[in-house]
């Protein structure tokens, strides 16, 4: 027995036999649209914002067109300085540059508000979606770069979505408000402006792939760097017993390198595509002042147009330099779009039929596997053929040598996987047909190696059984014959198990899963036998516990000691995939089969 209990978890279905999760494929304006579509608040209230993005770029060539105005018709008109003028464009301007600033205020919070919305959704729904992969998929994926894809890969779409996305339509409303003005005042100068810009708009357009592939890189170190440092918390002890911290410290050094690299790699040609901009911008500058002041001596152009002009070259450029940083954040953002779609978008290979399911009534199950076979991705069946009943309220061991399938039987029996061939019946139901709440409700496995979240012993066991109170709790405790183990604790109930449950002894780890599967109060108790040993007290309380636990109810358990083997109805042989043996403790020791074998090693391990 070991030291937790779970309610089978949900998992989904099992169309794909891939259990990996790589990266989305798709172009960034495909990775935009499935992106928005599973943050809708993103687009919700857009039109709004954008309207009020439209006021906020009209406003902004208030300026140029007041220079104009003052310049021409107010200090240079015909008839001497017209002061009427020059304050009546300062009050409109002033009036039209304070609506602008408001637009420019609720433009930006509303846009904090959706975006903060929509990735707290998308972080929720990949979240889930992560507990909703199956085992398989999970254990291939390492920890610390799943975590990355929810928590820091949403953080780069984040710089994007609160200002980048709309940034760029502002941006692009800019360049055709400020060209329409631009040809108001000087055609000629407008051709300029747009003929030194064309080419910086071309090289950026054949750039974005490039910045793409490198934020994706990026992404990608990140997650290898959490990945290694997660595993090197986790395995910490592991790695001070066998002196592995020169390998681990470099493995880290390796990966934190190698996310060096990337992330230079990508700020560099990002600060290439910036510079070009700059560069850009005030090259046109200069060429409009040559071409302008040409102009002007010619007549072809008042100085208030040449002035308001050079505002609106800046208006201009602004946006477009703008546009080669937001793009940058798009790339960004897309890289880390790529990889939370992919999680989300992963069929979940074992898949809840919902409320078309069959609802499974109480009472003690039937369970049975026919002609079950199973291979793990790429790999040889590593179960035969499986078939097999175990009566309603039967108990039954499974046994073996290590690496004969039981595990993998198991996770069959509580649906964390499907089988390939055959199929696996609660009360002659298909497993595939039964929905998920009563699989919960009916099927509680308590694995070898469960898990204790830092709280205190009660919030532990109420793992399961979410609605139970402190008396329901002491009272399982008891039920369970461990009332001394409640007495002896320090805070009782409220006592702390620490991070992992490390303030807790093994024998003490495995009693808290009894007593979460006791609450849990199953029909069938599937329970991998941990092969932890516990000193001789705790293993008769563990015993006496367990006995009352699985009173009543259909139990199979895999059996790593021969108690457990000679307390069962039926002990079933599992060897290289195939059931060898099955029957009785006692005719399966007679038989001198396996099992006798297998018996007669424990006798004598127990002992010595
Ligand atoms: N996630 C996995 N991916 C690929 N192969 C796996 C996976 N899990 C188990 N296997 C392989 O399947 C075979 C059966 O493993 P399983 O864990 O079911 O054996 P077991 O009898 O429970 O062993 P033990 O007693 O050591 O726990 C082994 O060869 C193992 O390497």
């Amino acid at each position: 027995m070991s030291s937790t209990s779970t309610r089978t978890p949900p998992e989904q279905h099992p169309s794909s036999r891939s259990s990996t999760v790589a990266s989305a494929t798709g172009s960034t304006g495909h990775m935009l649209r499935r992106g928005l579509q599973i943050s809708p608040e993103l687009t919700r209230g857009l039109a709004v914002t954008l309207l009020l993005a439209a006021v906020m770029t009209g406003g902004r060539v208030v300026v140029p067109i007041a220079v104009q105005r003052t310049t021409d018709d107010g200090l240079l008109a015909p008839g001497g300085v017209d002061t009427a003028v020059v304050w009546q464009t300062v009050a409109w301007s002033a009036l039209v540059v304070a609506i602008t600033a408001a637009a420019g205020y609720l433009v930006i919070s509303r846009l904090y508000r959706a975006a903060e919305g929509g990735l707290a959704t998308l972080r929720r729904t990949a979240f889930r979606q992560v507990h909703d992969l199956s085992v398989l998929t999970q254990s291939t994926e390492r920890r610390g770069s799943m975590t990355s894809r929810v928590t820091s890969d949403v953080d780069t779409i984040s710089q994007f979505v609160q200002f980048g996305g709309v940034m760029l339509v502002i941006s692009l409303g800019q360049i055709v408000v400020s060209t329409v003005l631009m040809l108001t005042y000087s055609p000629v100068l407008t051709l300029v402006v747009w003929c030194c810009f064309v080419p910086l708009m071309l090289v950026i357009a054949r750039f974005q792939p490039v910045l793409g592939r490198a934020y994706l890189r990026v992404r990608e170190r990140v997650g290898d760097v959490l990945a290694a440092v997660s595993e090197s918390i986790g395995g910490a002890a592991t790695i001070r017993a066998h002196h592995l911290q020169q390998r681990t410290g470099e493995r880290i050094d390796a990966a934190v390198e190698a996310h060096r690299r990337a992330g230079v790699g990508a700020h560099i040609r990002s600060t290439m595509a910036f510079s070009s901009g700059q560069f850009l911008s005030g090259f046109t500058v200069a060429v409009v002042l040559a071409v302008g002041t040409w102009l002007a001596v010619r007549g072809d152009v008042t100085l208030g147009g040449l002035l308001a002009f050079l505002f609106l070259v800046n208006l201009f450029t602004q946006p477009v330099q703008q546009a080669t940083e937001t793009l940058n954040e798009l790339q960004n953002a897309v890289a880390g779009w790529r990889r939370v779609i992919a999680v989300v978008d992963t069929p979940a290979d074992v898949a809840d039929p919902g409320e078309s399911g069959v609802e499974l009534p109480r009472g003690p199950v039937e369970v049975e596997m026919r002609e079950v076979t199973y291979a793990y991705p790429g790999a040889e069946p590593v179960l035969r053929d499986i078939s097999w009943r175990v009566a309603p309220g039967s108990r039954v061991a499974v046994v073996g040598e290590t690496g004969s399938g039981k595990s993998t039987l198991v996770k069959l029996l509580t649906r964390l996987m499907d089988p390939d061939d055959g199929v696996v019946l609660l009360d002659g139901h298909d497993l595939r047909t039964v929905r998920f709440s009563s699989l919960r409700d009916r099927v509680v496995l308590v694995p070898q190696e469960g898990f204790l979240f830092d709280a205190s012993l009660a919030e532990n066991v109420r793992v399961g059984a979410p609605d139970a109170d402190d008396d329901v709790i002491a009272a399982a405790v008891r039920d369970l014959g461990l009332g001394w183990w409640l007495d002896g604790l320090p805070a009782g109930l409220a006592t702390g198990v620490g991070p992992g449950g490390e303030n807790l002894s093994a024998g003490e780890r495995q009693l808290v899963a009894i007593v979460r599967a006791y609450l849990a109060d199953p029909d069938l108790l599937v329970l991998d036998e941990a092969t932890s040993a516990v000193d001789p007290a705790s293993e008769v309380a563990i015993q006496d516990a367990l006995e009352r636990l699985m009173a009543g109810r259909t139990s199979i358990a895999i059996a790593h000691r021969l108690s457990t083997a000679e307390a069962a109805d039926e002990v079933v042989v599992v060897d290289a995939g195939r059931i060898v043996e099955r029957g009785p403790h006692r005719e399966l020791v007679g038989a001198g089969g396996r099992y006798a074998r297998l018996h007669a090693s424990w006798a004598a391990q127990q002992r010595s």
